[in-house]
């Protein structure tokens, strides 16, 4: 199966500054990658380097086993789909999704029977003789995603195909992102800025901060073990805890989930493998099937917990009463990354 990236001591300055910093990762044939991470983080570039349309510093891309860092874009076997879709205006759906193998000589009738072929599988077909400017946002994008597909990458690659769509049509096409890629077998590196779109799609989300990865691996390892406080934040549902003295058996900055925490009225637990955290309620908000409550825990920090809307004590949980936070001793995630 082909389709493997490694990004070996992958690296990218501006002048003196590091846009990417010396990355080190695989993306296996057939995966669905997240570059996930906060603007400025160097996703982007990253991924253009991949593709072929930023000079590499230092460092090397393989595709398939094979170093193509200074290959041109045509010559990889990848292939991008622009934020902005880049489609041809003058052209029609058909032309657009045409014109690579137009340019790789593909006779006419044999491109016509292919661009088809992929217009059926984005849900496109009956839009083929429109002009672009004739397609909604998420019609567009299927055209570039078909466009981008027509010469058999061996990768795909996306830079934030779904930012320019609204929520609604956003999640539709998440899920036509996935069952394309799985249906062809084909790589996915996907660009973008929302822990919730990469954990909906990735097999592998990478975390980046400042040019570097901060973790990588399936979403739900992400999730279950964030391992810094960054990652804790930036996927959000965990509070990080900087231990005051009144947690004086626990010595390092931790995270907890916020679905973990339970309130009881104060002083009321004590269980030897459950933490208690005095806490004054700041406010309470509901959020259908949870509430989202903030809590005061003292030293100027705060801590947010999701309580299922059945659990709530309304006379317990309103915005002054003073409480007590409780989780369990091995609910709480020690980081391995502590810089
Ligand atoms: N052509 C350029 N010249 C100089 N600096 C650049 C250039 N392109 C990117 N940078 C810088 O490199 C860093 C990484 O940028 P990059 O666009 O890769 O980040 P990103 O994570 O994709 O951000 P965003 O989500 O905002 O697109 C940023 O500090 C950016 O300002």
């Amino acid at each position: 199966m082909k389709g493997k990236v490694s990004l070996v001591g992958l690296t990218k300055k501006y002048g003196e500054s590091l846009a990417v910093d010396d990355l080190n990762l695989t993306i296996e044939a057939g995966q669905y990658c997240c570059l996930l991470g906060p603007s400025g983080c160097g996703k982007s570039t990253t991924l253009r380097m991949i593709a072929g349309h930023e000079a590499v510093s230092s460092g090397q891309v393989l595709l398939n086993n094979k170093d193509v860092t200074h290959a041109s874009p045509r010559q990889r076997g990848t292939a991008m789909m622009f934020q902005n879709y880049a489609l041809f205006p003058h052209m029609t759906c058909l032309e657009n999704v045409a014109y690579g193998l137009k340019v790789a000589g593909i006779n006419k009738d044999e491109r016509t029977i292919a661009s088809k072929e992929m217009l059926e599988l984005v849900g496109m077909i009956e839009h083929q003789h429109k002009l672009p400017a004739h397609l909604s946002g998420g019609q567009q994008q299927r055209i570039a995603l078909a466009r981008a597909l027509i010469c058999k990458p061996d990768v795909i690659l996306l830079d934030e195909p779904l930012s320019a769509l609204d929520p609604f049509l956003r999640i539709q096409m998440r899920k036509e992102l996935k069952r394309i890629q799985r249906q062809l077998g084909l790589t996915f590196i996907h660009v973008t800025h929302s822990q919730e779109e990469a954990f909906a799609l990735a097999d592998v989300a990478v975390v980046m901060k400042d040019g570097i990865i901060e973790q990588s691996g399936t979403p739900k390892s992400i999730f279950e073990k964030p391992a810094s406080a960054f990652v804790a934040d930036f996927i959000g549902g965990h509070n990080v805890i900087v231990p005051s003295p009144s947690l004086s058996d626990i010595p390092s900055p931790f995270s907890v989930r916020a679905d973990h925490i339970e309130i009881t009225p104060k002083d009321e637990k004590s269980c030897h493998d459950t933490i208690s955290v005095a806490a004054e309620i700041i406010d309470v908000e509901f959020q259908a099937q949870f509430y989202f409550v903030e809590a005061d825990i003292g030293d100027g920090q705060r801590c947010m917990c999701f309580i299922p809307e059945s659990q709530l004590d309304p006379l317990l949980v309103t915005s002054g009463q003073k409480v007590d936070l409780n989780w369990r001793r091995d609910q709480m995630n020690p980081f391995n990354i502590t810089h």
